[in-house]
């Protein structure tokens, strides 16, 4: 078969590298020159380490990148997602297309696999999505992740093409709570990096991601998702891996947040974005999302961490659940 996958950066790499064990790739990305460099090293500033094999064709021609295509994947960053789809969708042919970016777009609310259904409308959608780092999937590292769809013979189809040796793909049909687990556990894990950052403890971090989960789980729910994916690969396990390593941008950039150090600004950080995206529909919905509101302060650059800590602290002493 054949891959078309939207977007070369770091993670849209890693699945190309990986699927490219099963199937012919064709990688697709916006800047002409860093493409080119990329077609003719066989590398990727992203990636240093990983070498592009033969089958793995790096354009930015789209037309070429979608011709024939059996799927398409898109890893385009969360906020440009919309945009950027928007154009391509027309050269689409009725191939299913799978989301694997995290967050929640700030402009409409919507998550990776909702932005996707509202551009692709005639078209089949799913969500690829759990704890995942690019370089490990590159490096062909043991990997589960989620792969969601409304139809669940969708999703079971889409498992076996393109499930690998080192890529454990699990079905749901629930797509609302994938996108939104992956989505929200970006923003728990800034609020985790900034507690380790201002020398908080390891304790404070274990709160945060408990007390993180349950407010995901209100919103989520909310929303419409099962609380069994909540507790899944795309919700406790990206939660798990995202507010434990150092890996992690989101949590990188908490940490500086939390030193109060400078942060590369051209760095993904999709839980920034999602957190003041947030904000207006966890107030509209009347969802008690504490942490949240503390990361998307911290954001905006309106309070401090210790301003944070404080209004998290001094809140009315609750039952836990
Ligand atoms: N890096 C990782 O470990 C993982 C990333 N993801 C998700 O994948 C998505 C992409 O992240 P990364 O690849 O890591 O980011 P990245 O920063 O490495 O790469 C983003 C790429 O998107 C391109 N891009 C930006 N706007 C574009 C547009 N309008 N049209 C086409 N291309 C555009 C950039 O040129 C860049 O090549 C994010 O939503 C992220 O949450 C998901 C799982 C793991
Ligand atoms: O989503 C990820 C791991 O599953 C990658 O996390 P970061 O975007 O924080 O690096």
């Amino acid at each position: 078969m054949t891959v078309c996958i939207l977007g070369a950066g770091a993670f849209g790499t890693a699945l190309a590298v990986a699927l490219s064990d099963r199937h012919d790739v064709r990688l697709w990305g916006r800047d002409g020159a860093a493409l080119r460099e990329m077609a003719q090293s066989r590398k990727s500033p992203r990636l240093p380490d990983v070498t592009l094999v033969e089958n793995i064709t790096v354009t930015c021609d789209a037309k070429m990148a979608l011709q024939g295509a059996d799927f398409i994947l898109s890893a385009i960053p969360l906020q440009a997602t919309h945009a950027a789809l928007s154009e391509l969708v027309p050269l689409f042919a009725g191939q299913p297309l799978i989301g694997c970016s995290k967050g929640v777009d700030l402009t409409t609310g919507l998550g990776g696999y909702s932005v996707l259904r509202s551009v692709y409308v005639a078209g089949p959608s799913g969500l690829l999505t759990g704890p995942s780092f690019a370089a490990d999937i590159a490096g062909g590292l043991p990997t589960a992740l989620t792969l969601a769809a409304a139809a669940q013979e969708d999703a079971g189809a889409w498992q076996a093409a393109l499930s690998t040796e080192t890529l454990r793909l699990y079905t749901s049909s629930d797509p609302i709570g994938a996108e939104l687990g992956g989505a929200l556990k970006n923003v728990i894990a800034i609020a985790c990096g900034a507690t380790i950052g201002a020398g908080l403890g390891q304790s404070a971090r274990a709160a945060l991601i408990t007390r993180g989960q349950a407010e995901i789980m209100r919103y989520a729910v909310k929303l419409g998702a099962q609380p069994e994916t909540l507790a899944g690969l795309s919700g406790f396990g990206d939660l798990c891996l995202t507010c434990t390593s150092q890996k992690s941008r989101n949590y990188q950039f908490g940490l500086a947040l939390g030193r109060g150090q400078a942060f590369d600004k051209a760095v993904t950080v999709e839980g920034r974005a999602t957190a003041l995206a947030l904000l207006p529909i966890m107030e509209r919905l009347d969802i008690d999302m504490p942490i949240t509101k503390a990361v998307a302060g911290l954001c905006s650059g309106a309070i401090t961490v210790s301003q944070a800590l404080a209004a998290l602290m001094a809140r009315p002493l609750r039952k836990e659940l």
